[in-house]
């Protein structure tokens, strides 16, 4: 293990490791962790945090619970920011039991993880991966009428599940750019997409708010999943509800991998040749269950739809809590990601301000 000492700020910062984690350090110079693993385990932090230490950046695939917090609220931490949009690595009650601010990234990653779900629906539609094989496979050898025959997306329909900040955007994508019709369900808003069109005076597509998750899997030809993982959503697409779509859907995941029952999902590939899938994100990352690898019709991507360096900014002003206001709107962080002007003086998204009674920012 091996953590660079306090590093004087007119030096160059360490290299980064395969982690990511940085360690806000007594005097506030960040130390980066430089070990060779990629995802650390909750002993691995624990050397790291030591006895003194003010917050940490970490990522999604770090187990932040009891252990974790105790151990750095005892060397006088503040602040966990969480590099990513999801915390359902997270034990936010744990965080407010040891008065530790919690962070995330909301808002940076959602065109680029909406564009990826969209890439993946058409990546499965038109099989672009299994025909990419063939060609290298040097197995082409002339056109054929029935070729990789695919999925026309043009007057089908598109459901979305989970219509927030990245689904609305994939949905806003698939209608405009392939003219779907759009039916969609989330356990708590009610017209995200509707306001979007007639706030743009147009209705080029029809669109409906389905009562039930049943009634998006039963009437769409393509389905992306976006909902947050928590208690309400695991193995929200389960053996039964795959049944229920049409035999030739698709089926796109760049949620959270436990969203689906991805051993019912690969006997469902198995049984159903026609049905595809765009998998970002897997049950047990970074392993597939037993089978996926082997069926043709899933597309497979590790986990990338977000990468970006607004998401490394926000999480860092996530991470300097000390003294610092709310910012009042965590959808609009554009203000934070403007290279030309400093940052307000807020952090970007602090999910339990309202439990640690934390000011809000009046900027
Ligand atoms: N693959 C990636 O790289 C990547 C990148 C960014 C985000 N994500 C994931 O995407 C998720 C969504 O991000 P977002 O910014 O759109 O969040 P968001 O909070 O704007 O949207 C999530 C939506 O899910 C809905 N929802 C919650 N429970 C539901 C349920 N049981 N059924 C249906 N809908 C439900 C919520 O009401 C909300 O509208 C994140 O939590 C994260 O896990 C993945
Ligand atoms: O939730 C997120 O932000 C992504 O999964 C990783 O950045």
């Amino acid at each position: 293990m091996t953590v660079p000492k306090n590093t004087p700020s007119d030096e160059p910062l360490p290299p980064f490791g395969r982690s990511t984690l940085w360690l806000y350090k007594p005097a506030f110079f960040p130390q980066i962790c430089t070990e060779k693993k990629t995802i650390l385990s909750v002993d691995d932090i624990l050397a790291l945090i030591g006895d003194r230490c003010d917050g940490v950046i970490g990522q999604l695939t770090e187990d932040w619970g009891e252990t974790l917090f105790s151990a750095l609220s005892r060397a006088g931490g503040k602040a966990f920011s969480n590099m990513a949009v999801g915390y359902n690595n997270v034990d936010v009650e744990a965080a407010n039991k040891y008065g530790v601010a919690v962070g995330n990234t909301p808002g940076v990653l959602t065109e680029t993880t909406a564009e990826l779900a969209a890439s993946l629906s058409l990546a499965a539609a038109r099989r672009i991966v299994e025909a990419d094989e063939f060609m290298r496979a040097g197995k082409y050898e002339g056109w054929l009428p029935h070729l990789f025959v695919g999925n026309l997306l043009k007057g089908q329909t598109v459901g979305v599940i989970g219509a927030g900040r990245i689904g609305s955007a994939y949905a806003r994508m698939m209608v405009e750019g392939f003219k779907m019709n759009l039916i969609y369900y989330d356990l708590y808003q009610s017209t995200p997409y509707g306001q979007f069109l007639k706030a743009n005076g147009e209705q080029p597509v029809t669109w409906k708010r389905a009562s039930s998750m049943e009634e998006v899997l039963q009437e769409a030809d393509v389905i992306s999943l976006h909902p947050v993982l928590d208690k309400t959503t695991y193995h929200l697409v389960n053996k039964e509800r795959l049944a229920m779509m049409k035999k030739e859907a698709i089926l796109v995941n760049c949620s959270r991998g436990p969203v689906i029952d991805e051993v019912a999902l690969v006997e469902h590939l198995r049984e159903n040749p026609m049905f595809r899938v765009g998998l970002d994100v897997f049950e047990d990352e970074p392993y597939m269950k037993p089978g996926l690898a082997d069926m043709k019709n899933a597309v497979v991507v590790p986990h990338i739809a977000s990468a970006s360096k607004g998401m490394a900014t926000l999480a860092a002003l996530n991470g300097k809590i000390k003294g610092y206001p709310i910012w009042s709107n965590p959808n609009s962080v554009e203000a934070f990601l403007d290279e030309n002007s400093p940052a307000p003086a807020a952090c970007p998204s602090i999910v339990n301000s309202k439990a640690l009674g934390l000011p809000v920012s009046k900027l």
